[in-house]
C-alpha cells in the first residue's frame, strides 16, 4: 500500500476501523515511544465509544527511558492502561498478554454480572504507519502470519489469533493516520519515518532534528558529531556534522543535503542513542 495524505484515504481508514471496531471488545492503541502524543489519532477515542483501551509506547529500546517514565505516568494519570515495550525482548510480549488479559477478565466479569455466558474477549491492534503493528501481532501470534516492513504502508488484508484461553485478537490491525494540525507533529513523524520523505524536506526535518537535540540532547550532539554547545549557527552546525561525516563535494564544499540525509538516517537508526522527540510537560 502506497500511503498518500488525501481525506478520501483517510475517510476510508475511518470506515474500515469502525467496522473492526464493532467485532471488539476492547482497543489495544500502540504509539511510538519516541514521539507518543504526536503518534496518536485524536479520532480513535471518538471512535471507541466507551470501549476500553490500552496503549504501548512502541520502540522502547529506541527513546529514553527517563522519558517514557514521565510518558507512562501521564496516561496513568488519565486512568489509561499503558506499557513500553520493546518488541523484540520476550519479557515485553509476556507484559502485553498480562495487560491485555487483565482487560480481557474485567469484560468477561461484566458479562457475568450481567447473567451472560462468558466468551473469549476480543481485542484489535491499532495504530499509526509503521509504528510496529504486524510485528507484534506475530509475536503475540508466535508465528509469522501479518507482512512487516520497515517502510510506511505495509499492513494489508480475518481471523481471531487465540492469544490466552479467555483473549482473542484480530489478526489485522487498524490502521490510523497521524495528524498533521501543526507543523511540529509532521517533523516529529518524518524525523522517526512515519510518513513520506516526499512529504517534508530533508533540510527542514534535519534542522529540526538539531533544534531539538540541542535543546534537550546537547551532549550526545557533541559526542557524535563534535557540535559543542556555544555553537548555536545552524550552517555552522551543519558545516561541522557534514566536515565530520565526510558529506563533501569536489573543493572541499559540504554538501548540505547528503548532510541533512545523514542526521536524519542517524536519528531513524539510533545511532545517535536513545531519544525521545516529544515531552509530556510541553503540552500541559
Ligand atoms: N527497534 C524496534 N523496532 C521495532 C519495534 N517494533 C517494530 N519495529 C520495527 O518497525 C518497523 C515497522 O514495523 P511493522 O510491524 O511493519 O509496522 P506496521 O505498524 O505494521 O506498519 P504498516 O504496515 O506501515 O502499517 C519494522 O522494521 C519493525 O522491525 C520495536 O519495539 N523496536
Amino acid at each position: 500500500m502506497v500511503i498518500q495524505w488525501f481525506p478520501g484515504h483517510m475517510a476510508k481508514a475511518k470506515r474500515e476501523v469502525s467496522e473492526k471496531l464493532k467485532l471488539v471488545d476492547f482497543v489495544i492503541e500502540l504509539v511510538d515511544a519516541r514521539v507518543p502524543l504526536s503518534s496518536q489519532n485524536p479520532l480513535l477515542q471518538q471512535l471507541l465509544n466507551n470501549k476500553s483501551k490500552m496503549i504501548i509506547l512502541m520502540k522502547d529500546d529506541l527513546a529514553d527511558k527517563k522519558m517514557t517514565e514521565k510518558w507512562l505516568g501521564y496516561f496513568r494519570k488519565q486512568d489509561i492502561t499503558s506499557i513500553a515495550i520493546d518488541v523484540n525482548n520476550r519479557k515485553d510480549i509476556q507484559k502485553v498478554i498480562q495487560s491485555a488479559k487483565e482487560l480481557a477478565e474485567e469484560k468477561m466479569e461484566r458479562l457475568k454480572r450481567k447473567g451472560i455466558r462468558p466468551r473469549p474477549a476480543r481485542a484489535m491492534i491499532v495504530g499509526i504507519p509503521n509504528v510496529g503493528k504486524s510485528t507484534l501481532i506475530n509475536r503475540l501470534a508466535n508465528k509469522k502470519i501479518a507482512k512487516t516492513g520497515d517502510r510506511p504502508g505495509v499492513t494489508k488484508s480475518q481471523q481471531w489469533i487465540k492469544v490466552k484461553k479467555d483473549f482473542e485478537l484480530l489478526d489485522t490491525p487498524g490502521i490510523l493516520w497521524p495528524k498533521f494540525e501543526e507543523e511540529v507533529i509532521g517533523l516529529r513523524l518524518a524525523a522517526i519515518g512515519t510518513i513520506k520523505d516526499q512529504l517534508l524536506a530533508m533540510d527542514d526535518i534535519a534542522a529540526f532534528i538539531i533544534r531539538y537535540l540541542k535543546d534537550h540532547y546537547p551532549e550526545l550532539l557533541e559526542e557524535r558529531y563534535h557540535v559543542i554547545d556555544e555553537v548555536d549557527d545552524m550552517v555552522e552546525i551543519f558545516e561541522t556534522i557534514g566536515r565530520k561525516r565526510g558529506c563533501l563535494e569536489s573543493g572541499g564544499k559540504v554538501n548540505y543535503d547528503k548532510t541533512a540525509e545523514i542526521i536524519v538516517q542517524d536519528l531513524r537508526n539510533s545511532k545517535l542513542g536513545p531519544i525521545t522527540l516529544e515531552q509530556p510537560n510541553m503540552i500541559e
